[in-house]
């Protein structure tokens, strides 16, 4: 049948079990013979880029116990990837690659594999695929898969350490509790776990072009910041903090090293992957209170608008009852203290969702009062298991903190572990 008899599409329908299904319904200019637009029969290498051995039961008549022939489970939805963007940006197709039809990337069919499927023949697609792996698991693509898509998340019953070893390019991701992404080792399919270490920074150099030439704002700093605990970045005037925190916060690209967020190259993610990583996780309170809160909506509405920043919901009388500010919700901005401010700019973080809380002098404009609020809710957000980053020279703050990381001139002096 030529593509012109495309008119009367159903008589002869469905197509073979060796049919090939187009992707798109209206790809009208199928180079092989179609019986509809964007439907094609051919069999063959020679199937079009856009093609896949048609598996959905409605189309090829195969039952729906049949092991998807690209070990696929969802039906009829995948292909073989070719698609840089849906790639994540690999320029290449991978071989052992699959693309679904989700809009937010590739290798998301590969992981939806039911135990049946994973021990069917034709069974793993690539070589690197675990026969047996666990349901819904993909090897973990680091940068573009895990940290260019919005649903990173830690696991909710995360646990710190689930292996002895730093997480690995042969570890694997799991989607647990829906949207929530979490790295497993995969000798334990369900043994999901998260590594002790938030930020790895490695030889990491930031440099300022001035008139008067460049001006080095770090120098080859490698550290490893913990999940957990406050950790402080303490050192005079000048020695980087600020600069070394808007890298943490993904605000600065290093010039030179590497830096890892839960694993994944920040360096490797484009401008969205890097915004979509700091809305979802990370929460930046700067010095001053007002930088950090739109001063013309009302306490709630700072929270629900920072909420609906990560498209997330939001209680707010709940985050201002945590922070002390309980009764505030109705209040203008102005009318809170600058301690209560900043108690507020870390709410935000929290609306936010976030699971970082970094902090530039958060008591460097505060008087006394008002900053023993900010040491409260510092210490209650560590409490909470959040991984608190604060950059002060104020002592109270550095003895508050449970690791220090002092920088003198740009370096990493040392890190003291309380
Ligand atoms: N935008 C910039 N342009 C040029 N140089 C910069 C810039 N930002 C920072 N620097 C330089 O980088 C170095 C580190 O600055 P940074 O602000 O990180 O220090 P800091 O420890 O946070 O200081 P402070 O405690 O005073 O805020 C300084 O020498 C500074 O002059």
């Amino acid at each position: 049948m030529s593509c012109r008899a495309a008119r009367s599409p159903r008589r002869s329908w469905p197509p073979s079990r060796s049919g090939a299904c187009c992707r798109r319904r209206r790809w009208s200019r199928c180079p092989r013979r179609c019986r509809a637009p964007g439907w094609c029969r051919s069999t063959g290498p020679a199937a079009t880029a856009r093609s896949t051995p048609c598996r959905s039961t409605s189309w090829s008549g195969r039952s729906p116990s049949s092991p998807c022939s690209v070990g696929c489970s969802a039906w009829s939805r995948c292909w073989p990837c070719w698609s840089r963007s849906r790639c994540g940006g690999g320029r290449t197709r991978s071989p052992g690659r699959w693309c679904c039809g989700w809009a937010w990337g590739c290798g998301r069919c590969s992981a939806a594999i039911s135990s049946s499927w994973a021990r069917s023949p034709g069974w793993p697609p690539s070589p690197g695929w675990p026969a047996g792996s666990p349901w819904r698991a993909w090897p973990c693509r680091g940068s573009t898969r895990c940290a260019g898509s919005p649903r990173v998340r830690h696991c909710p019953t995360r646990r710190r350490s689930c292996s002895p070893s730093p997480p690995s390019r042969s570890w694997w991701c799991c989607w647990r509790a829906g949207s929530r992404c979490v790295r497993c080792a995969p000798p334990g399919p369900r043994s999901c776990c998260v590594a002790d270490t938030v930020f790895e920074l490695d030889r990491v150099g930031v440099d300022y072009p001035t008139p008067a030439g460049t001006v080095t704002g770090l120098h080859d700093v490698s550290l490893a910041v913990p999940r957990s605990g406050i950790t402080v970045f303490a050192g005079p005037s000048g020695s980087g903090k600020s600069t070394l925190l808007r890298v943490l916060g993904l605000f600065e690209r290093p010039a030179r090293g590497t830096l890892r967020f839960d694993g994944v190259d920040t360096g490797a993610l484009r401008h969205a992957g890097r915004r979509a990583l700091r809305r979802e996780h990370l929460g930046l309170v700067f010095q001053n209170p007002s930088e950090n809160l739109l001063d013309y909506l009302s306490v709630a509405d700072n929270l629900r608008a920072a909420a609906q920043a990560a498209r997330r919901g939001c209680e707010p009388e709940r985050i201002l009852e945590q922070l002390g500010l309980g009764g505030t919700g109705e209040w203008a901005v102005p009318a809170l203290s600058g301690g209560q401010q900043q108690r507020l700019a870390f709410g935000c973080a929290l609306a936010r969702g976030s699971s970082v809380i970094l902090a530039d002098e958060p008591t460097s404009q505060l008087d006394e009062a008002s900053a023993d609020l900010v040491l409260d809710t510092l210490r209650y957000l560590a409490e909470q298991d959040f991984a608190v980053l604060v950059a002060s020279h104020d002592d109270r703050l550095v003895d508050l903190g449970t690791r220090i990381a002092r920088l003198r001139g740009g370096r990493l002096e040392g890190v003291e572990q309380r």
